[in-house]
C-alpha cells in the first residue's frame, strides 16, 4: 500500500506509482508526469528510446472499469444496469478528493488522487453552473462569446451528460444499498454540490474516443469489438496530451483484440504502450497520444482545448495536422427557413434522405471546399425555391444527383447554390472579425487556476479565427470556379 505519509500532492505521483507496483507493474516504466506550458501535466520520457519500445504497462486490476468495478456495484447475475462511462463516473463522483484531501476510494485511491482537482475551465462546467444559477468564475460570461456551432455542440454535449446524470441517480435511488452509507448523500438529483461532483466525475472519466469525453480510451473488454463498453481509464497514460501532428504512442493490441474476443480473465488484459513509431525519441521528449482526428469544435466541447491554427495553415494548407472545418447550421437552417410550408417540405426531404444537418466547410484536402451534404441541401432549396414547390416530379432530379445517376441538377441550380455559399462566406467572415481582435494569451500561460480565464480567451479566439479562414477558403475556391 502507499505510504500514508506522503500526503502532499507532490507524492501523489509517488503512490500512484508504489500503488501500482503493488498491483502488478513491473518496473519497465520509462515515462514521467512534468508540468507542460499551456496543457496542464504531460508525459515524458525518462530516457531515449527506439522507434516502438515498451513504455509502460498497467495490470488489468489498476484500470477502471466496467469489468472491475461491477463487482461493488452489480448484483451478481444481475444485468449491467449503467453503461461504463456512467458506472466510471458514479465511482468517481462518490471518491472525488475534497479540498486537499486524497481520495478515500478503497479500490482507486491513488489514482484518483493524482487527478485534476476540478474542471472549472471547461465549457460543460459553465454551461452547468449557468443553468444552476451558481456565478461563473471570472468577468466574463464565455459561453456568449461561443460561435454557435461550438454552443450547438456543447448543448448536445450537455444532454449527454444529463441523460447519465439521470440514470445514475436513479440507479442510487433503486440501489442505495450499492454505496458506503456515508456516501450515499453525494448522489442527490436535486443538491447542486451533488451535480457539480457528478459534471467533474464525468469530464473525468470521458475522454480519448467517442462517445465519451476526458480521460477514457478504448480497451477490449465486452465480446463485441463495438460495445461502447470497451473503454478504461488507465493511469499514467491519462497524462498524455494529444497531438494531431507529431509521431505518438499507440497501445500495444491485447489478447483480445488480437483473437477478437471477450477478455479470458476476470478483469481483463493488462493494458501496454509503445513509444511512436519511426522515430528515436530523446530523454525528457514529450510523449503524446492522438486523441482522434478531431476539428477544434470537437476538442473544445469534449476535452476543453484547441489546436492552434494560423492563416498558412488554412489558407495554404502549411500544416498538416491542421484541418479547418467549420459547421453552418445557424446560417443555413435561416435559408431554408424551415417555419414556411415549402421550407418545411424541403426539411421533410432531406431528413427522410438523411441531409438534414451537420452541413460543414472544409479546409483540405484542398480545394478548400463545402461538404457533399451542405451541396446536396443547397442543390434541394435552390430547386425547390425556383420551381415553387416540392411535388414529387420537382424533387425526382435531386432526389437523382444523390443517387448518383446525374451530376447536376441544371446549370442555374449551381449556379445558385454556389452564389450562396459565397453570400454565407461572406456573413461568417463579416461575424467572426470582431472577435478576433482581441489580443491572444495563447502561446505563454498555463492552462491552469488562475490564468485559465486569459488561457481560454485565446482558444475562443482561435475559434472564431479558424471560422473567418475557413470560410475565406471555401469562397476563394467558389469564386475560382472549383469542382467539388
Ligand atoms: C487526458 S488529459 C491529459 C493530461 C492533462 N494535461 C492533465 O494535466 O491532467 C486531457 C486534457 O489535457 C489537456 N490537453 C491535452 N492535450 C492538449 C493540447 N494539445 N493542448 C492543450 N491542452 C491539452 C486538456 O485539458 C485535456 O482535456
Amino acid at each position: 500500500m502507499p505510504d500514508s505519509r506522503l500526503k502532499k500532492p507532490e507524492h501523489r505521483w509517488d503512490n500512484l506509482l508504489v500503488w501500482l507496483r503493488d498491483h502488478g507493474m513491473k518496473s519497465d516504466l520509462l515515462v514521467e508526469r512534468r508540468k507542460t506550458p499551456g496543457a496542464g501535466h504531460g508525459l515524458f520520457a525518462l530516457k531515449s528510446c527506439p522507434p516502438s519500445t515498451p513504455l509502460f504497462t498497467i495490470p488489468a486490476t489498476a484500470l477502471m472499469n466496467i469489468k472491475t468495478l461491477k463487482t461493488t456495484y452489480f448484483t451478481r447475475g444481475s444485468p449491467e444496469s449503467l453503461t461504463a462511462i456512467q458506472l466510471m463516473s458514479l465511482h468517481l463522483s462518490l471518491y472525488r478528493p475534497q479540498g486537499e484531501e486524497d481520495s478515500p476510494d478503497p479500490l482507486f485511491g491513488p489514482y484518483i488522487s493524482t487527478l485534476p482537482r476540478d474542471f472549472d475551465s471547461h465549457p460543460l462546467t459553465w454551461l452547468v453552473k449557468r443553468i444552476q444559477n451558481m456565478a461563473p468564475r471570472g468577468d466574463v460570461n464565455l459561453l456568449q462569446c461561443l460561435p454557435p456551432c461550438v454552443h450547438d455542440a456543447l448543448q448536445k454535449l450537455h444532454t449527454r451528460f444529463q441523460e447519465d446524470w439521470a440514470a445514475v441517480t436513479q440507479f442510487m435511488h433503486a440501489n442505495p444499498i450499492a454505496t458506503p452509507a456515508r456516501l450515499v448523500n453525494r448522489i442527490s438529483p436535486d443538491d447542486s454540490d451533488s451535480l457539480m461532483d457528478f459534471v467533474w466525475a464525468w469530464l473525468t472519466g470521458n475522454q480519448h474516443t467517442a462517445p465519451v469525453n476526458t480521460r477514457c480510451i478504448y480497451h477490449r473488454l465486452k465480446a463485441s469489438k463495438s460495445d461502447p463498453d470497451n473503454v478504461t481509464m488507465c493511469p499514467i497514460l491519462d497524462f498524455a496530451n494529444h497531438t494531431s501532428e507529431l509521431p505518438h504512442m499507440t497501445p500495444v493490441p491485447s489478447h483480445a483484440d488480437i483473437w477478437n474476443v471477450a477478455p479470458v480473465s476476470k478483469y481483463g488484459d493488462s493494458f501496454s504502450f509503445l513509444s511512436p513509431g519511426g522515430i528515436f525519441v530523446q530523454e525528457g521528449e514529450q510523449l503524446y497520444l492522438t486523441y482522434g482526428a478531431h476539428s477544434n469544435r470537437t476538442l473544445f466541447v469534449e476535452y476543453g482545448f484547441v489546436n492552434h491554427v494560423t492563416d498558412d495553415s488554412i489558407l495554404q494548407g502549411g500544416c498538416q495536422g491542421v484541418q479547418g472545418n467549420i459547421d453552418l447550421q445557424d446560417m443555413v437552417e435561416p435559408l431554408i427557413r424551415p417555419e414556411d410550408p415549402l421550407g418545411s417540405l424541403v426539411k421533410s426531404a432531406l431528413m427522410e434522405e438523411g441531409y438534414w444537418g451537420d452541413w460543414t466547410l472544409h479546409s483540405s484536402p484542398k480545394p478548400a471546399h463545402p461538404s457533399y451534404r451542405l451541396m446536396t441541401a443547397l442543390r434541394l432549396h435552390h430547386l425547390v425555391a425556383a420551381c415553387g414547390s416540392a411535388r414529387d416530379d420537382v424533387l425526382q432530379p435531386w432526389r437523382d444527383v444523390i443517387a448518383g445517376q446525374r451530376d447536376t441538377i441544371s446549370d442555374v441550380n449551381e449556379n445558385d447554390w454556389r452564389q450562396t455559399l459565397v453570400t454565407v462566406c461572406d456573413a461568417v467572415i463579416e461575424r467572426a472579425e470582431p472577435h478576433i481582435g482581441a489580443k491572444s494569451e495563447w502561446s505563454n500561460v498555463s492552462a491552469e487556476e488562475e490564468a485559465w480565464l486569459p488561457w481560454m480567451r485565446g482558444n475562443i479566439a482561435m475559434l472564431w479565427k479558424e471560422e473567418r479562414l475557413v470560410a475565406i477558403a471555401v469562397k476563394a475556391s467558389v469564386l475560382h470556379g472549383e469542382e467539388f
